[in-house]
């Protein structure tokens, strides 16, 4: 069997990966010889989200919510969405799902990809499997874990070959009738870009509210937008069991059979396809941790030995590709300063974790909900007003929905979280991110002063809000 040797081998070559490998070895000079590291890649380089999730999500749903601002914005013209041109638009963003580009990357970045399927095989080795053969990779320094997840598929569902996430980032054939079962992030975004596409969308959602894990008012947003676009949306409906005529593996994002019908606490629903989008789960099953004496369990808890990292989805962490990279720069600069004797710099304050949702209307939110706060005991203050309150959120279209929301704490005067809803949420949400980040009490937020009229003038309208107490320095 061949053997290789590198500084570092990362297994899986998603965004975390990648991020991992190159921060370890750029400009890493160990012993006068530059640090090497080996990407290990059993599909496409740049993983799920360039080619399955984040990268044609988007592509999809930003003609979608370009559109239906038109339509809410005179002195243009109403724009329509236009199903073929909308998925060629997909095909290019994810480069017909042909990863050159990325392989062009990381050689220019000087990092090695190894094609194949990567289990650990011993302390700091790594056996990778391909049709040439397998091949037996040792780590001089370190092995990084980058699998990334799969979606979640109960058994109840199994026989049915429900979609998954791939099949509705990656639909050929848009079904008449759709049911998506989930009310998460996956669920809410695939609904509106597959109702934008001519789907019949009925979303079965178990709980009372969409995207749980926001404020309330986030979901009730999008609830009030999905129905407005006919999307059906059944709360507190729960799935007991799924029957499909003649179930087929299709292939990705093609129909995978014929009628589905399910069995619901309210009735049954026939559809053409089910989407199931009810969590992700880190990859962790079949890499061989049992050689190293380890759990899938011990991955996700951080209990590793030295030599051994884990980043991106596989940690068990937010499943957000900004994480992930976020992850990956960490632990390729804890290795690179390791290999070099030294330790690297960390910030002591825990980086917040910020998420866009991208339906329209967007939510985004950083740190805890106010809900989250109360319970870890904070003395919390909120404030919130409309998305609509600043002159400069005002212009950008006739009806602006929403809120914006921030959580402080009343004692240290530090933001603790922030959610936006509504038009430029994902861009207003990064100021939050950096007073979190750098703790800036809200007192000295008040003065950084916003453009008018743009919409950033809205966290003057928060800041505002707050009790005046909180708008002094203590005394
Ligand atoms: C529909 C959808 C939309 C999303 N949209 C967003 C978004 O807008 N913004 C956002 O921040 N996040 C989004 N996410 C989440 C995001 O896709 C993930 O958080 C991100 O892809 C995780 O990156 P990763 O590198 O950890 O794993 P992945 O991207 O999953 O990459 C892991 C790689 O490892 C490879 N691999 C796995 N096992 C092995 C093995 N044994 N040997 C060799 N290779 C292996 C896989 O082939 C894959 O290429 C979305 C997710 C979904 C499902
Ligand atoms: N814009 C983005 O940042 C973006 C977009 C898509 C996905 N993602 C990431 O991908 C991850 C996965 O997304 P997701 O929507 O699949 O998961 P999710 O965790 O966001 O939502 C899962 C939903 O399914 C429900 N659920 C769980 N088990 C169920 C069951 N057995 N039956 C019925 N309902 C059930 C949950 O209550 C929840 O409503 C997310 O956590 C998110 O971080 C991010």
């Amino acid at each position: 069997m061949d053997e290789l040797e590198y500084d570092v081998v990362v297994v899986g070559g998603g965004p975390a990966g990648e991020n991992a490998a190159q921060y370890a070895v750029e400009g890493t000079v160990v012993d006068g010889r530059a640090m090497t590291a080996a990407i290990v890649e059993g599909e496409l380089l740049g993983g799920e989200c360039s080619y399955w999730a984040c990268i044609p999500s988007k592509a999809l749903l930003r003609p979608v919510s370009v559109a239906g601002l038109t339509a809410d914005l005179p002195g243009v013209s109403t724009a329509h969405v236009a199903a073929k041109a909308l998925l060629e638009r997909r095909d290019a963003w994810v480069s017909h799902y042909d990863d050159s580009g990325q392989q062009d990357w990381a050689e220019g970045a000087g990092l090695t990809v190894l094609r194949g399927t990567g289990r650990l095989a011993g302390e700091r080795t790594v056996r990778v499997a391909s049709a040439d053969g397998d091949r037996l990779v040792r780590a001089r320094r370190a092995v990084v874990i980058a699998t990334g997840s799969a979606a979640r598929v109960p058994e109840t569902y199994a026989d049915a070959l429900p979609w998954d996430s791939r099949d509705a980032t990656g639909v050929v054939e848009v079904p008449e009738r759709l049911v998506v079962v989930g009310g998460g992030v996956v669920a809410c975004e695939a609904a509106t870009w597959m109702a934008a596409l001519g789907s019949t969308v009925t979303l079965v959602v178990r709980g009372h509210r969409l995207l749980s894990r926001t404020e309330p008012f986030a979901g009730e947003a999008v609830l009030a937008s999905l129905r407005e676009r006919g999307v059906t949306v059944r709360l507190g409906t729960s799935v007991e069991s799924v029957r499909r005529d003649s179930p087929g593996a299709t292939g990705t994002g093609r129909i995978h059979g014929g009628t589905v019908t399910l069995a619901t606490s309210h009735g049954d629903l026939e559809a053409d396809e089910v989407l199931l989008a009810i969590g992700r789960e880190p990859r962790l099953d079949d890499l061989g941790l049992s050689s190293v004496d380890l759990t899938a369990e011990d991955v996700t808890s951080g209990r590793l030995p030295e030599w051994l990292h884990v980043v991106g989805d596989a940690s068990g962490g937010p499943p957000l590709t900004h994480w992930g990279k976020h992850q990956g720069r960490v632990v390729g600069a804890r290795i690179a300063a390791a290999s070099a004797g030294e330790v690297a710099w960390e910030p002591d304050r825990e980086a917040p974790v910020p998420q866009v949702v991208f339906t329209d209307p967007e939510v985004a939110s950083v740190g805890l909900t106010e809900a989250e706060a109360r319970e870890a005991g904070h003395d919390v203050v909120v404030t919130r007003v409309p998305t609509s309150s600043a002159a400069g959120t005002g212009l950008l279209r006739d009806h602006v929905v929403g809120d914006a929301q921030l959580v402080v704490d009343a004692r240290s005067r530090l933001l603790l979280g922030a959610t936006f809803v509504g038009v430029e949420a994902g861009e207003l949400l990064h100021a939050a991110t950096v007073a979190i980040t750098g703790g800036v009490p809200v007192h000295v937020l008040r003065h950084a002063v916003a453009s008018y009229p743009t919409a950033a003038e809205l966290w003057l309208r928060l800041l505002e809000e707050l009790p005046r107490e909180l708008r002094t320095p203590p005394a």
